[in-house]
């Protein structure tokens, strides 16, 4: 299922169609490439570029998607780009800016920058890149099927992009599913361990009970599918039910039943916590890569701070 297309505001009605050069085709670049290619921006499908310096993963990007330009240079690719789509590890950033900084200020109107890096603050682009407009979104691997939430920032110097660059992120991140536009940057970090790899904890999750599934004598395929339909299905009823997961949890959960025994041995083994101090990790670590005060999380100095008053007594 694809998301649903966009809507064109007034603001872009009228104009060229939009530019999209995405430098790095890797996995995460691949699930926007896919949803991308089938939404409207302005109106238009957008034009889509892509650079890799591997030529095997362009090539199999090029062979997957023919209606996209493999570019053979990052000069080609970011060419007259309106958006230009970072897609390469935080590892290798300063490798990266090397490169791309000659080629993008060498544009005659200089790109938006849209980073989708775990982890690299907005600053590092504007000063490695020499550019003004940088957007930072953590997108997940569902958005390939248009079933991805992503949550994105302008930073702090919002008030630089022009509407139609601000529709022009919107537009390529809608695409993938939900995309939830936030102020502050720190809401990005935190996002990373929650929708950008919490694809990764329920992969997990599919396995253990599908290699249970397959202990207890049920083919693998016949496990899978009961796997995958018991998560699919719960997620539906949590969304549509919108009751709170407990009260759901307990209308399962049968006096001295089969899961009150399940749930038992779940809690011994400190599930919830595990999956919290999983997700603190995470944003541990997204905060490490950034170079910024990690110490976060339950009983830690740093991170984020209520933002809101308690009520008095009185309930002001
Ligand atoms: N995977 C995920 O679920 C998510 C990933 N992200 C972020 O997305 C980014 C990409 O991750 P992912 O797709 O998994 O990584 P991949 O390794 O699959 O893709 C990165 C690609 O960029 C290529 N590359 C490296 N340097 C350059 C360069 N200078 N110019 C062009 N291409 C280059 C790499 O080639 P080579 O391997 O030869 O170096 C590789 O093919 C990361 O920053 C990650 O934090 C964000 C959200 C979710
Ligand atoms: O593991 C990572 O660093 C990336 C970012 C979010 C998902 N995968």
């Amino acid at each position: 299922m694809l998301a649903a297309r966009r809507v064109v505001s007034a603001a872009t009605r009228g104009r060229r169609f939009s530019k999209f050069a995405f430098v790095g085709a890797g996995k995460m670049a691949e699930a926007m490439l896919a949803p991308l290619q089938e939404t409207t921006i302005e109106n238009e499908t957008p034009s889509v570029s892509f650079y890799d310096v591997s030529c095997a993963v362009a090539k199999r990007v090029a062979e997957k998607y023919p209606s996209l330009t493999r570019a053979e240079s990052l000069d080609e690719c970011v060419d007259g780009a309106d958006v230009v789509v970072l897609c390469t590890k935080p590892q290798n950033c300063d490798a990266v800016f090397a490169d791309l900084r000659p080629v993008v200020q060498n544009q005659k109107t200089p790109p938006v920058l849209l980073s989708i890096l775990a982890g690299v603050p907005t600053e590092r682009f504007r000063a490695g890149l020499g550019l003004q407009k940088v957007a930072r979104a953590m997108p997940n691997t569902p958005g390939q099927i248009g079933c991805g939430v992503t949550v994105w920032t302008a930073g702090e110097h919002k008030e630089l992009f022009t509407d139609a660059d601000i529709e022009r992120c919107k537009g390529a991140l809608g695409a993938l599913g939900k995309e939830i536009y936030v102020e502050e940057e720190s809401y990005v970090d935190m996002s990373t361990s929650i929708s950008g790899s919490g694809p990764a904890y329920i992969f997990l999750l599919i396995e253990a009970m599908v290699d249970a599934g397959v202990q207890e004598g049920f083919s693998r395929e016949v496990a899978t599918t009961l796997v995958h339909q018991t998560i699919l299905g719960s997620v539906k009823y949590a969304m549509e039910s919108g009751e709170h997961p407990a009260v759901l949890k307990n209308s399962v959960t049968s006096p001295a039943g089969t899961t009150a025994s399940a749930i038992y041995e779940l809690e011994k083994g400190n599930f919830r916590t595990v999956v919290q101090d999983a997700i603190w990790a995470c944003y541990r670590r997204s905060l490490e890569m950034g170079g910024l005060d990690s110490n976060v999380g339950p009983g830690r100095s740093a991170g984020p701070k209520p933002t809101t008053e308690f009520p008095d007594m009185n309930g002001n």
